[in-house]
């Protein structure tokens, strides 16, 4: 700071002060900014732990350019650089001002790109994640070498604590830790679904209006987040965001199993379908029972003979009804008369759906894409879309959210989510080592393998470790490539 602005005192710790920039060495001819902001910020209480001076310049680059090749002159030796992607975080990490679980959740927030995303990722910044693990790995350590003094002094008399009792204790903490794991473990794939995206198929019979659907939802309800990908000749994906859920809308091949509302008993006509729609339909199926969501379109058309159906496929609806979260739709509402649509649909209710089991008591969402194209935005719901949007909206949060008391655990990350299984699988084995023992039963505790017991309770603490990077040694430095390297 003296070597930029020679003859002014330093700035007050924490406090704004202007100043005139000077090329060092030039006994203030030559001036690189007129009236600089500058701050000090005095280490440890900064964001790395380290001294930290803001130079805030006009901001024309050339004024930046000047300032930034003036600093290398500023210090003796002239050795001076820029940081690396990621190292004041590194740093911060370092310096003991943040711990890992802070840093994953600091990239999880630079990498948002919707609403959940953003908040699940605030969520981890706290620290009570990494605060809540260091906890456990404390007393999984403490247990472990209790365990391992009662191994070395097992025949000491004075050995205050029975194995029994000992074995016991140990054995209530990790239950407790155990049950605690299973809620993380559940919050931690709840924001998976946040931070990956919801997976959603549209399927239906040919025609039934998929795409048209797929084109008001992303018109109307949502935005593209990122380009629209064919992953296939046959499902076409777009990756959305519905109300600042991320999901992927795939929509699919028609399956060809068309039926009408009449002739829910009918066996299917024989219909000879081609190679690639045969293969069309078979990645349509593959792409449903992966999804999270599934919603199955069905529509009106009117019968050559006269009158109106409903056009549906069986297959789609009984996918539909086996996934958890399922929306039934009929489209092209528009298509019949106002008063005949109510009897067609009730005939839906009682023919098919009622005979679906898992959609018997679903009432169809009546649709029609062709309304919310033609009419003006300004109308409440055209054609019944953000209905439609509405009912995800609900399913996603049935499959995302967690009560108040456990919001933290929304930044629980995937990294973190497999560590945490790897700790349940150990402290699960240390649980079966011991699992005979109660206080009062030192014959039993006398036949545990007390070595093989501890050893599980090291492994699930190293485990922990690696989560907040205070493990071992040798595991940080693995943590810390593989985190910053992002
Ligand atoms: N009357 C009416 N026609 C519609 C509606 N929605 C879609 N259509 C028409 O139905 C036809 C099929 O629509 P698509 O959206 O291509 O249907 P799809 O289910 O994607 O068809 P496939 O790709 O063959 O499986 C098109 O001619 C649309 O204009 C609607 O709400 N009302």
């Amino acid at each position: 700071m003296a070597a930029l602005c020679p003859n002014k005192k330093a700035p007050k710790p924490r406090y704004a002060a202007v100043r005139t920039l000077f090329l060092p060495g030039t006994q203030e001819s030559e001036i690189l900014d007129s009236a600089a902001l500058v701050l000090f910020f005095p280490g440890p209480q900064t964001v790395t732990g380290e001294d930290v001076l803001e130079l805030h310049v006009h901001g024309g680059s050339a004024t930046v350019k000047a300032v930034l090749s003036a600093l290398p002159r500023c210090i003796a030796d002239g050795h001076i650089r820029y940081a690396e992607p990621g190292e004041f975080t590194k740093r911060a990490f370092m310096n003991d001002r943040l711990d890992l679980a802070q840093v994953e959740a600091l990239s999880e927030t630079l990498a948002a790109e919707t609403e959940q995303q953003r908040r699940a990722a605030v969520r981890g910044s706290s620290g009570s994640l990494g605060r809540t693990y260091e906890d456990w790995r404390r007393s999984l350590l403490q247990a472990r070498a209790e365990m391992e003094a009662l191994i070395d002094f097992q025949e000491d008399q004075h050995f205050d604590e029975s194995p029994a009792s000992l074995i016991s204790n140990v054995s209530r903490q990790v239950s407790d830790i155990l049950r605690s794991i299973e809620l993380h473990e559940m919050a931690g794939q709840r924001t998976e679904l946040l931070r990956n995206g919801i997976q959603v198929a549209l399927l239906g019979p040919p025609n039934a209006g998929k795409s048209s659907l797929m084109n008001q939802v992303v018109g109307r309800e949502a935005s593209i987040v990122s380009g629209e990908s064919g992953t296939t000749r046959d499902i076409i994906e777009a990756n959305l965001d519905i109300r600042g859920y991320l999901c992927t809308f795939a929509d699919t091949a028609g399956f060809r199993t068309a039926t009408t509302s009449g002739a829910v008993d009918a066996t299917y006509p024989e219909i000879s379908i081609g190679a690639v729609e045969e293969e069309g339909i078979r990645r349509a199926r593959t792409r449903a029972a992966q999804s999270d969501v599934i919603i199955a379109l069905a529509s009106v058309e009117e019968r050559t003979a006269g009158g109106y159906e409903i056009v549906y496929d069986l297959e789609t609806l009984k996918l539909a009804a086996a996934c958890p979260q399922r929306l039934v739709l009929v489209n092209k509402t528009d298509a019949i008369p106002k008063g005949d649509l109510g009897p067609l649909v009730r005939e839906f209710r009682e023919r098919v759906l009622k005979r679906v089991s898992g959609l018997d008591d679903i009432a169809p969402t009546l649709i029609s894409c062709k309304e919310a194209r033609n009419q003006s935005s300004d109308q409440q719901d055209p054609g019944g879309v953000r209905l439609v949007a509405d009912q995800l909206v609900l399913a996603f949060q049935n499959m995302t959210s967690l009560p108040t008391s456990l919001q933290d655990l929304h930044g629980v990350t995937e990294r973190q989510r497999q560590l945490l299984a790897q700790c349940r699988d150990s402290l699960e084995e240390y649980v079966q080592v011991t699992e005979n023992v109660d206080e009062e039963d030192q014959e039993a505790a006398r036949d545990i393998d007390l070595t093989m017991a501890a050893e599980h309770l090291r492994y699930a603490a190293s485990c922990l470790g690696r989560i907040t990077g205070r493990g071992e040694a040798g595991d940080v430095e693995e943590i810390l490539g593989v985190i910053f390297e992002k």
